[in-house]
């Protein structure tokens, strides 16, 4: 890991960048295999398989039996534990309903909004270096709660053609209606522009590598609306002395695992912390069975010492990190000033693990500095909100007048018209 003491501000750009791929090679890559999957459909995405998953595939659709046969093979204490995550991912969502009230702007002048779910979405669960199962409960049990009609649901298949059992499990659990064997750039067009077997939806979600979320954002241009861009996984842990550089190094570990282009980043008032996290990280390293990514992601990642917590602070800001842990005596006061975040684990037993699985928050964030503009996926990010409005007569000789000066100084005079016949004029 890169060890930076007290940066100067104006190196702050350069020190947060995210390691990426070359933009314009994976720009061609990604608009090419696009562009086949809207001309040829099923045939291109078989294509693509082979190659990137290096499957031959009779079919792209996940049958009943292979469904049946995956239940058997996922073990009571995991079917457990997927329960228990399921149930608490419930709870949180299920408290985000929207509650639309009726307001009356003027007498005779009712406006309201109501939740309406979208009726087809297509989730994306990643699959090319881990089998994303609690990815399929967090965008499947939004959708459940929201209503949505039509769930698919695309993920890569393994070398045999065969899906993690799991991920079968956990989507027949939060009522997926059809699983089709499809990654990477291939599954995102199929379900932005639909193949033979794999329907159009109108709303694409789930994370992904780089690949993945350029193509998302590709489609998202014209043809079907994306939750955000959730690219690959990153943490930021914010940490003064009082922080346990054991659980420190374990938290910037857990997120490096997860793709060669993951990154941790400890931000730090505390010298001795970070050569104790240096120490311990190399040590916790070397007994993970995927050192091999963790330590090329770890190679992109920072230990930063700045100068005070108000720099610290900002720095934070600044990264607007896709997790944020604060492991400080003071974590709840230091949380008030946060801004830029997908999501935040305060005080030292709130491990970012426990958002990834079970506490009941969503996984599903946004990356690559994007958490200054998008939230992560929620209940919100399966619904449209329709706005109504009753207005009576006695409601339009209130507005009526104004709606008429408006309309005339915009020079709409069918605008004004469309109000004057109402007022008798
Ligand atoms: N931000 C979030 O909310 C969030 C949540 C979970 C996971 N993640 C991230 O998702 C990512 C998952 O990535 P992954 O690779 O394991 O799985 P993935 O399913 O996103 O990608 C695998 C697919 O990438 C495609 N691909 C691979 N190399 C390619 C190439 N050279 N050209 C074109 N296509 C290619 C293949 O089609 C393959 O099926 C990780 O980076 C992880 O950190 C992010
Ligand atoms: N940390 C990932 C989001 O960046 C989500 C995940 C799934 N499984 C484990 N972790
Ligand atoms: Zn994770």
């Amino acid at each position: 890991m890169n060890i930076i003491t007290y940066p100067e501000r104006n190196t702050w750009a350069d020190l947060l960048k995210r390691p990426t791929l070359q933009t314009e090679s994976l720009r061609e890559t990604v608009l090419e295999i696009l562009n086949r999957i809207k001309f040829e459909g099923d045939k291109a995405v078989l294509e693509y398989e082979e190659k990137f998953d290096k499957v031959q595939l009779n079919s792209l659709l996940v049958s009943e039996e292979e469904i049946a046969e995956a239940e058997k093979k996922v073990s009571i204490e995991l079917k457990a534990a997927i329960t228990l995550a399921y149930n608490n991912i419930r709870t949180f969502h299920a408290a985000q309903v929207f509650q639309g009230k009726k307001i009356t702007t003027l007498p005779g002048v009712t406006c309201w909004q109501k939740a309406v779910a979208i009726e087809k979405v297509g989730l994306y669960i990643p699959g090319g270096t881990a089998p994303l199962f609690s990815t399929v409960l967090m965008l499947a049990t939004p959708a459940q709660i929201a209503g949505c009609k039509e769930i698919i649901l695309c993920t890569p298949p393994n070398k045999e053609g065969k899906i993690h059992p799991a991920i079968l499990y956990a989507a027949k659990l939060a009522g997926i209606n059809r699983v089709f064997k499809a990654g990477g750039v291939q599954a995102i067009g199929a379900m932005a522009y639909g193949t033979e077997s794999i329907p159009k939806v109108y709303k694409i979600f789930g994370p992904g590598n780089q690949y993945v979320t350029a193509a998302k954002q590709q489609v998202s241009l014209r043809d079907v609306a994306i939750d955000m861009p959730a690219g690959p996984s990153e943490v930021a842990v914010l940490a003064d002395e009082t922080a346990n550089p054991v659980f420190v190094a374990a938290d910037l570990l857990s997120q490096a695992e997860h793709g060669t282009d993951s990154q941790a980043i400890l931000i730090t008032t505390s010298e001795t912390l970070l050569k104790a996290v240096t120490e311990e990280v190399e040590r916790q390293l070397a007994q993970l069975p995927r050192k091999e990514i963790a330590s090329r992601s770890l190679a992109a990642s920072k230990l930063i010492l700045v100068k005070n917590m108000d720099e610290a602070v900002e720095m934070t800001n600044e990264y607007a990190p896709e997790h944020l842990i604060i492991e400080t005596k003071d974590y709840m006061e230091i949380s008030e000033r946060i801004v830029n975040a997908g999501s935040v684990f305060l005080g030292y037993y709130s491990p970012e693990s426990a958002g990834d699985y079970a506490s009941g928050t969503n996984h599903t964030l946004p990356t690559n500095g994007y958490a200054k503009a998008y939230s992560g996926v929620s209940l919100d990010s399966f619904i449209r909100k329709i706005t109504f409005q009753e207005i009576t007569p006695e409601g339009i000789a209130m507005i009526g007048p104004a709606i008429e000066v408006m309309a005339a100084n915009e020079q709409l005079d069918a605008h004004k018209n469309a109000v004057s016949v109402r007022l008798n004029k």
